[in-house]
Formats: C-alpha cells, structure tokens, sequence
C-alpha cells in the first residue's frame, strides 16, 4: 500500500478526542472546535465565558498550546446563545485567556456558519449570520452565490472613544500619551514612532516589547469601565500605528499584541472596529467613509467604516462595519492520550 492510499485513522488509542476545522483570516489562525467538548454551563454568553475559565481551561490550553498549537494560536468554542435572534454563540480563546470579541474569528465564523449549515436557507448575494460574542451581538454578512461563501462584513457592537491623550509612565519609555478606544474590547493605540519603531519594518519582537511595556502601565494606571459589564471592562492589548488616521484612500498600518504578548497577523477586526471609533470621535473620519487597514505583520488587508451614530451609556459610540476574508486551512482530529507527558500542552516563551 502506498502511503497516499492509507487511511487517516488513528490507531486504539485511550484520552479526550477534540475535532476542529482551521481557519485562517488575513494570516491570523482560528482554530474552530466542532466536538469533544464537555458542555459549557451558563444563562449567558459572558456567563459562560467565565464558566469555561474557571472549570474548563485545561481543554483551552490542550488546543491551543504546544504540541497541537502555538504560542499564538487563536480559537473558537460554538456555544448556545440566549438570544433568539442568533444563530450561534462564541467564545474566543487565546494564549491567556478569552476575549471578549474578535472580528478576525467573526469573518471566519461567517463562512463557517453557512458552509457547515449553522444558518437556515442561505440567501444570495448576501447571507446573514448573527453571531453572539461575549461582548453582544454581532451582524455578519457572507457573500453566497451559487452555493459557495465569499467575503464577510460585520456590524459590531458600539464602539467608542474612552480616553484621548492619556498619559501613562512606561518603563523604559518615560511618559506615552496615548488613546483608549472600545471595539468590543478595549485597545490602547499609540504611533509606533514613539518608541522609535516602524509598524511595517522593525523587528516583530521590538514591537512586541514595545506594546506589552505599554499595556502593563495602562493596566496599572488607568481604571477601565464599560456601560454594559465589568467582564467588558479590561485592557486586551495595544495596537501600535503609522499614525495615519486622517482619512485618506490610502492603507493605514497597524500591529495588535494582545493577550500574553500574542500577535495579531490580521489588522485585527475588533481593532479596527475601536480605531475608527477613535478617528470618527477626533474628526479625523466621517460616517460610512471608508478606510483600508493593512497588518504590519503580514500586509493583509480589512476595511472599516463607521456607519451610524449611537450612544452606549453616556459614551457617543458608532457601529462600525469590518470586511474581510478567510479560508480553510485543514480539519483535526485531535487526541489527548493520558500517558502522554506533555498531554495539558506547553508554551516557549
Ligand atoms: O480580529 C480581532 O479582533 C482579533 N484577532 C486577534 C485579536 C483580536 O481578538
């Protein structure tokens, strides 16, 4: 038998099984689990966030860590949502914990959703899955036509300005004036020339060294606070720019290190969802004006726009629409066999 004819079975084997199909949006992974997990107890989506925290972690760091992923991995549970008007619910895991909303995991959920049927009669040109993140309900919109899914948009949760020029001590660096914007969860966004850095040319590590240095000081000197919950209300990572927020057709640069020092090869979907926030809130942008992001890590591409004025609490926020793409990479069949000693998965620092 040649190898090409044998079968991709697993031999007798004892230990959890885990299957996921992988994804890829702009270069950032999503690892979407599709079987073997326990079920996830909650009467909510941000409920059941927590639950997966504190009760089902080990399984997070097993599809995620090393030897089935890496250091920058990213994932999706499918969870039931209370909503009635969702299609599905989500939660977001990465390297240190969950986020509460990630628009590189909605674009391929999008796809995702039509292509394994999670969304009844799917429509042309356009069909919509509403999905539920932890930070609320998420309107994606997927290209369909005759039978095959294309591009995604969504329409975020509100989005909002928290703080402009802020000014933070950060080791290393001295006093950062900096802005705090909302996209579903909270980033910090500085020109990547105040340490000196090049978003698209420097080394990722510099950059990487940069931001965690940034966010530490942020989370120890700037109190956070979203109208909705407290769950909301965290610093998830610092997005280092070109600068270029004044509208302009041209692509702006950024690169997103979030979590535990994890790098967003996308332009990271929430994190354009709080940019354009920020620059609708400076002026900088208009309603439905529509701005091209590029990652500095890999030159993968999103667009972003703010298309309606809102309020959330006492902040004026905006729904913003994201567009982007995502593909299919492979499916697993994961195992985790009890007498293996690396069985709960590890990280290189
Ligand atoms: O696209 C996004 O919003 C996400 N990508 C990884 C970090 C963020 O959650």
């Amino acid at each position: 038998m040649s190898s090409s004819e044998m079968e991709l079975q697993l031999p007798p084997h004892e230990g959890v099984e885990l299957s996921v199909v992988d994804m890829h949006t702009g270069g950032e992974p999503l690892r979407i689990i599709v079987a073997g997990y326990p079920e996830v107890r909650g009467d909510s989506v941000l409920s059941k966030r927590r639950y997966a925290r504190e009760h089902l972690d080990h399984l997070r760091k097993v599809l995620m860590f090393e030897p089935r992923g890496h250091y920058d991995m990213y994932g999706a549970l499918i969870v039931d949502s209370e909503m009635p008007e969702a299609d599905l619910g989500v939660l977001f895991m990465h390297n240190e914990g969950y986020s509460t909303m990630c628009g590189h995991a909605v674009i391929a959920l999008g796809r995702f959703a039509v292509d394994y049927k999670l969304v009844k009669e799917p429509q042309s040109p356009e069909t919509q899955v509403n999905i539920h993140c932890p930070c609320g309900l998420v309107k994606a919109f997927v290209e369909y036509s005759a039978g095959k899914t294309g591009a995604v948009r969504f329409l975020s949760v509100p989005a909002f300005a928290f703080a402009t020029d802020a000014t933070v001590t950060v080791e290393g660096f001295g006093e950062v004036t900096v802005d705090i914007s909302y996209g579903g969860a909270f980033y910090a966004f500085v020109d990547a020339q105040r340490f000196g850095l090049d978003v698209k040319q420097s080394r990722t590590r510099d950059l990487v060294d940069a931001a965690m240095a940034l966010t530490r000081a942020i989370k120890s000197q700037v109190k956070l606070h979203h109208p909705v919950s407290d769950d909301l209300a965290f610093l998830y990572g610092t997005i280092l720019t070109d600068g270029r927020d004044q509208f302009s057709p041209e692509p702006t640069a950024n690169i997103c290190v979030f979590a535990e020092a994890q790098v967003d090869r996308s332009p990271t979907g929430s994190g354009v969802t709080a940019r354009v926030a920020l620059q609708y809130h400076k002026g900088l942008i208009q309603l439905n004006q529509t701005r091209t992001f590029q990652s500095g890590a890999t030159g993968s591409q999103f667009t972003g726009k703010a298309v309606e004025e809102i309020r959330c609490g006492d902040f004026r926020a905006v729904v913003v629409e994201v567009a982007g793409r995502a593909f299919y990479t492979g499916v697993s069949r994961f195992v985790q066999e009890p007498q293996d000693e690396l069985t709960h998965g590890f990280l290189l620092k």
